[in-house]
């Protein structure tokens, strides 16, 4: 269906003048009451995002029935009832129903602990609101569910832009739409109507409107909201099933590379196996149809049908362990696997491995003397590009150099001065200008004079001045120097220029007059050495992509001992085609003056060399690297667009708790891979043996019916797997589960334990000549429904990651779950159930002989588990 936003954006009329909207939307310039507010918000509702609406158990349950096992099962499920074959049909029922309502109250209860741990996270705008109707604005917080039509809203760079807006105001707005428009660049967005009745265009194109979803990249505004909640562009899109484009993620995560893929290929082998028993039933026994339940409880058999509720409940469990010290959160469950798989991350140099507390060391001429007037200037700037670009609040450098400032001359350097313009720095803009004049000044009055006070990377302003090639140089070396020695350094330039009205851009940025330079320290963060060491210990390489000057970078990663190499640089990057960068990537440990494209092509490079990446950022020169990486994470106080696009949010930037979180993430994917190597030796070794049997018997070797109970009773008993404790090894490499070696452990365990079962034959087949006719056939179903219990019993025990005795260490739940497991093997078939699924007791010599095969099987596990402990894992 064709959706046009125009149809959308209630009242109203995205033209007319800011006091006509302001009076359209019983607003004004001063904001909302609080009061007003509140009665807006019970007549209009919350403004909730969209896509945050909660599933209802009906779809819950409908989206664990379009899991590929469930339909699988589904299908061999109809076939039975097609059939009449309605034993088999019937268990299949109540299989799909057990895995069903575990899967959908798993996620169930998986998405009540994310929606709380949003309530943590939850995104709030800056508005300006009165208390009362006689009370001054002021500017505060709300979060954005309360946000009401009327209100004023400030935007800041990284903002997401809370609910749809008119803009009242706007300097260098630039927003990024691709998730309702997919266009990747930027627009420019101002808060001039365009003239027309429907405010210059239609549609997205419209640049005084801006929409909920969309997030500022650069500059500031201030706008009224015109729409809320499912009154938005966004919900009409979402509503009117336009989908939201560009929103789509990276293409295929670790995940769903290794488990996923694994459900696939088992499926295919699955479909297969059922074909499989049929032909060779119909060319050895001449047996038709009849056989097909015996082939669709195979199939079932074969089936991991509790994959999909094993992987929730690990991932959730870890999450959950995280989330209980507030340290950190996942937002995608399937993140916390791929944080276990990760064996790079790429983490920016400022707040990470240092405090982000600069403290200014020197202000020096161009001799290198210490001058004072720097500073000053660097104060004049940070000064006024805060006021005049409306920054939300000053950058750490920024700061640093106000406060130094304030201190040593004693009142706020700047105040002499009238603001003119800004140019704030941005993303991939490393430096800032403000535009001054000095009021009342004779000199400047009428002729008046702007003087450009430029501030940033040295090579970047020093590009700007009017400086000849060697001084431009000496100067260059010089900042070097001061980097070398660990200080962040900023270049200052000035230049007078005849006043004008037109306003400034980059363009104007030229024929600077060089002043000096400010270095500023920024001690290294405590805990960063000690982590970066542990993550190495643990298999994973950190590589730092920070916008900083090399010189710097090195000095820093020296200090928390991490060999920095050879620094290579953004300029380089640009030369570099994406093979060779993804052979520099592996071997370059930092990567200096990167904007944000360079930090996403290298998050890209190391991924295409192989590399489960992650990246750690929090701000909006980090969103695109967030964004490229496996796994995306950002600490809590980041700006909005990157905690949005990161799968996992940390309390605070600290590298040690990222550790924990990847060390959890390894346990709950050594649990999965446990699940997975058991369920498919035990199943795959059941499956030959079953084969074998029905090919050499004279009977079916198990009716459907109790394969299926039996398969039950394992599938239970394998929830234990989830919560198992994982030995102490799980957590010291990456964890990543790798299907041949997975096969090859498979096949190995798998022809042990057919071989086990081969060897119950030969028991029950003594035991069935000695009782003779159906009895005898019942007592062998019976002998081989308890042997096949106790055996897949000790292959749980046997084959888990999970502690073992060797350890010293309680087993965990899985021990009391073999327990029940071994129990029901034992008495089920005694028992009346075990009568009405046609099964009698052996003679207990028979009891015997089983246990001695049991003990074999044990032994034979034990060796074959060691050996396979010291190959690689699977
Ligand atoms: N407030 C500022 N005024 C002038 N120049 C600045 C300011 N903030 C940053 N810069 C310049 O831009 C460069 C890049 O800054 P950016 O924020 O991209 O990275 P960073 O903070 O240095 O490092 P990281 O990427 O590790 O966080 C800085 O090294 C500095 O030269």
């Amino acid at each position: 269906m064709a959706w046009a936003p125009e149809a959308r954006t209630a009242a109203p009329g995205p033209g007319g003048s800011d006091l006509e909207v302001l009076r359209a939307l019983e607003s004004g310039p001063r904001g909302l009451v609080e009061a007003e507010a509140d009665e807006r918000l019970a007549r209009h509702g919350e403004n909730t995002f969209p896509g945050r609406r909660p599933a209802s158990w009906p779809r819950r349950f409908a989206r664990s029935l379009r899991d590929p096992f469930t339909a699988v099962l589904v299908g061999l499920g109809l076939v039975s009832a097609v059939l009449a074959a309605w034993g088999t049909a019937c268990v299949i029922a109540v299989l799909v129903t057990v895995s069903c309502v575990l899967r959908a109250t798993g996620e169930h209860r998986a998405d009540r602990s994310a929606a709380a741990l949003r309530e943590l996270l939850a995104a709030t705008a800056t508005v300006r609101r009165r208390a009362t109707d006689a009370s001054p604005p002021t500017a505060r917080e709300v979060p954005v569910d309360q946000l009401v039509p009327g209100d004023l809203v400030l935007l800041a760079p990284g903002d997401l832009v809370p609910a749809d807006l008119r803009l009242l105001r706007a300097t260098g707005l630039t927003v990024h739409e691709a998730a309702l428009t997919g266009e990747s660049a930027p627009v420019r967005k101002s808060a001039e109507t365009p003239p027309g009745p429907d405010g210059g265009g239609s549609g997205f194109d419209r640049p005084h409107l801006c929409f909920q979803g969309s997030s500022v990249v650069s500059g500031t505004a201030s706008g009224v909201v015109v729409a809320t909640g499912r009154d938005t562009v966004l919900s009409g899109a979402l509503s009117a099933e336009h989908g939201l484009r560009g929103r789509g993620r990276r293409t295929a995560t670790p995940f769903d590379r290794s488990v996923n893929g694994i459900a696939w290929t088992l499926i295919r082998f699955m479909l297969l196996t059922a074909p499989l028993v049929l032909i060779a039933d119909a060319l050895l026994h001449g047996r038709g149809l009849e056989t097909m339940p015996f082939a669709v409880a195979v199939a079932v058999g074969l089936t991991p049908e509790m994959l999909p509720v094993i992987v929730t409940t690990a991932l959730a469990r870890g999450a959950a362990l995280l989330a209980r010290d507030g340290e950190v959160i996942v937002r995608r469950l399937p993140a916390l696997h791929d944080l276990g798989a990760v064996d790079v991350l790429c983490v920016d140099k400022t707040g990470t491995l240092t405090e982000d507390r600069p403290v200014l060391a020197v202000s020096e001429d161009a001799d290198g003397r210490p001058d004072p007037a720097v500073l000053h200037w660097a104060a004049v700037n940070a000064l006024w590009t805060l006021h005049l670009a409306e920054l939300p609040a000053p950058d750490a450098l920024d700061e640093a150099v106000l406060d130094t400032a304030a201190a040593d001359f004693g009142t706020d350097p700047g105040e002499e001065y009238e603001g003119v313009d800004a140019l704030p720095c941005g993303p991939g803009r490393r430096l800032s200008t403000a535009v001054v004049r000095r009021p009342g000044d004779p000199r400047f009055a009428l002729a008046s004079t702007h003087t450009l006070v430029v501030k940033g990377a040295p090579e970047d302003v020093l590009d700007r001045c009017a400086l000849d090639a060697a001084e431009r140089e000496r100067l260059a070396g010089r900042a070097r120097a001061l980097a070398d020695g660990g200080l962040r350094v900023l270049a200052v330039a000035r230049a007078e220029r005849p006043a004008r009205s037109r306003p400034y851009a980059p363009g104007d940025e030229h024929d600077l007059t060089f002043t000096g330079f400010v270095g500023l320290s920024d001690a290294p963060a405590p805990s960063a050495a000690e982590a970066v060491e542990r993550l190495a210990r643990r298999g994973v390489t950190v590589k730092v992509l920070t916008g900083d000057h090399p010189g710097t970078a090195a000095r820093v990663c020296r200090e928390l001992g991490l060999d920095p190499g050879e620094v290579v640089t953004a300029d380089r990057i640009d030369t570099l085609d994406d093979t060779a960068l993804a052979r520099l990537a592996t071997d370059t440990t930092v990567f200096a003056r990167c904007a944000p494209e360079h930090k996403a092509r290298i998050v890209r490079a190391l991924r295409e060399g192989g590399h489960t990446t992650g990246f750690l950022g929090d701000g909006v020169n980090d969103l695109a690297a967030l964004r490229a990486a496996d796994v995306g994470v950002c600490p809590r106080d980041g700006v909005d667009v990157a905690r949005e696009a990161a799968d996992v949010v940390l309390a605070s930037k600290d590298l040690t708790a990222l550790e924990r979180a990847i060390v959890t993430g390894r346990r709950s994917s050594a649990n999965i891979a446990s699940y997975l190597r058991i369920t498919l030796s035990s199943n795959f070794g059941n499956v030959i043996a079953m084969l074998v049997a029905g090919l050499v018997l004279p009977f079916l070797p198990m009716l459907p019916a109790q394969v299926l109970v039996q398969n039950l009773f394992f599938d239970a008993a394998q929830l234990a797997l989830a919560f198992d404790k994982p030995g102490a090894g799980a957590g010291e490499r990456p964890a990543v589960l790798r299907p041949r070696a997975l096969l090859r452990f498979v096949t190995g365990f798998g022809l042990l334990n057919a071989a086990a079962d081969l060897a119950t034959f030969g028991v029950l087949a003594l035991a069935v000549r000695s009782l003779g006719g159906h009895g005898g056939q019942e007592a062998f179903h019976a002998g081989w429904f308890t042997e096949n219990l106790l055996t897949q019993g000790m292959v749980m025990l046997l084959l888990r990651s999970g502690r073992r005795a060797a350890e010293g260490r309680a087993a965990g739940p899985v021990l009391p779950a073999v327990t029940g497991l071994a129990v029901v093997g034992l008495l089920l078939p005694l028992s009346p159930v075990g009568a009405a699924l046609s099964m009698t007791g052996l003679p207990p010599v028979y009891y015997g002989l089983l246990a001695l095969v049991l003990a074999l099987y044990g032994a034979g596990l034990a060796v074959a588990r060691a050996r396979a402990d010291r190959q690689p894992a699977a």
